[in-house]
């Protein structure tokens, strides 16, 4: 039987549902009005600006939850680009999302966003908000695969840095960036372990983190000021050396989210942190392991490159993502909660 909702008013919103390593990702893929601005960074201020409405909707209960992301596919001024992309999360619009990436890779190419797809990869030019990432999605017989992405430059902002950190003193951070800026702390600082202590745990502590950080450090960007703003804390395992055993971390972003994943963005950024560190050299892969779900994605340095003065590095990361089904969304006017609410 085809499925059809009541008469209805008001437009519809379709989605497409994917997860990568857990982690959800919300493709809208009708429904939005224009998103305008020249760039991709002029879009993702509109959408704040003038649309928030829209991503509470769809990211907020009862459509979404407290940990939903979501992406919007919007033009991109660059010619080389298949698509652009804004990122939505609990608190607003993030810069980069390697989870992201890797799912609208696949999506990308099964849903006719690249014109001939080629064997035994297809490359899918993705523009976000930081910058243009290049993924390479896995493709033969007509299905998709995995996929690896090369993110922009991502560079080490700072090491070692004293902040002091409410409820537990001074703590030692590194900040680096890969495509956002994360803060890294090993967990054992806390007393914690990222694979097996609460989650509750974990996320108040990289919460005070994030909020000591942001409250002592001012970060910088060398292109844009839009993209100088501390997206959260990754706590890890503390097991930096190059291993080929996984190395665990626990990603806590926008408003005390928690990644699902072991978060793209973020191992883009620890990879520049351990080549930063000599700890890890040119095309050694290591293998990073969600502290949430066990889920896994690899790294590596590439290239090296320079983003403004900082020493920078490319990153390749590499994962899966899954479908979990298709949506239209609607919001009834009598509907006391159409606007959407959160639960902590
Ligand atoms: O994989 C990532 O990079 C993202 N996952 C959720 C938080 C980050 O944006």
């Amino acid at each position: 039987m085809e499925l059809q909702l009541p008469p209805h008013e008001g437009d519809e919103l379709c989605v497409v549902d994917m997860h990568t390593g857990g982690e959800p990702l919300r493709i809208i893929v009708s429904g939005y009005p224009e998103v305008k601005g020249g760039s991709v960074l002029s879009k993702r201020r509109y959408a704040r600006d003038h649309l928030d409405h829209l991503r509470r909707l769809l990211m907020f209960e009862p459509r979404g939850h407290y940990d939903m992301y979501g992406a919007l596919v919007v033009g991109s001024e660059l010619p080389e680009a298949h698509l652009a992309v804004l990122f939505l999360h609990n608190e607003g619009y993030s810069t980069m999302c390697g989870h992201a990436v890797i799912a609208l890779g696949r999506f990308a190419v099964d849903y006719g966003l690249v014109k001939d797809p080629q064997s035994p990869e297809t490359q899918v030019n993705i523009h976000c908000p930081c910058g243009l990432v290049k993924a390479f999605v896995e493709y033969s017989d007509g299905k998709t695969g995995a996929v690896r992405f090369l993110s922009v430059p991502a560079f080490a902002f700072a090491t070692d840095v004293a902040v002091a950190v409410e409820g537990f003193g001074e703590v030692t951070v590194d900040i680096s960036y890969g495509g956002a800026f994360y803060a890294f702390v090993d967990a054992r600082r806390f007393g914690l372990d990222v694979t097996k202590s609460r989650t509750r745990d974990l996320v108040d502590a990289a919460t005070a983190v994030t909020k000591a950080v942001k409250s002592q450090l001012k970060l910088h960007h060398p292109t844009s000021d839009d993209l100088a703003f501390l997206y959260g804390t990754i706590l890890t395992d503390g097991k930096e050396d190059h291993s080929s055993e996984p190395t665990a971390n626990m990603c806590v972003f926008a408003e005390a989210q928690v990644d699902r994943s072991p978060t793209g963005s973020g191992v883009t950024a620890r990879v520049a942190l351990q080549y930063h560190k000599g700890l890890i050299g040119l095309n050694q892969t290591r293998t990073f392991q969600s502290g949430a779900t066990g889920s896994r994605f690899t790294g590596k340095a590439v290239q090296e490159t320079v983003c403004g003065d900082f020493k920078a590095v490319v990153v390749e990361v590499e994962g899966r993502a899954f479908y979990t089904g298709v949506s239209r969304f609607v919001q009834e006017p009598e509907d006391e909660l159409k606007h959407g609410f959160l639960l902590k």
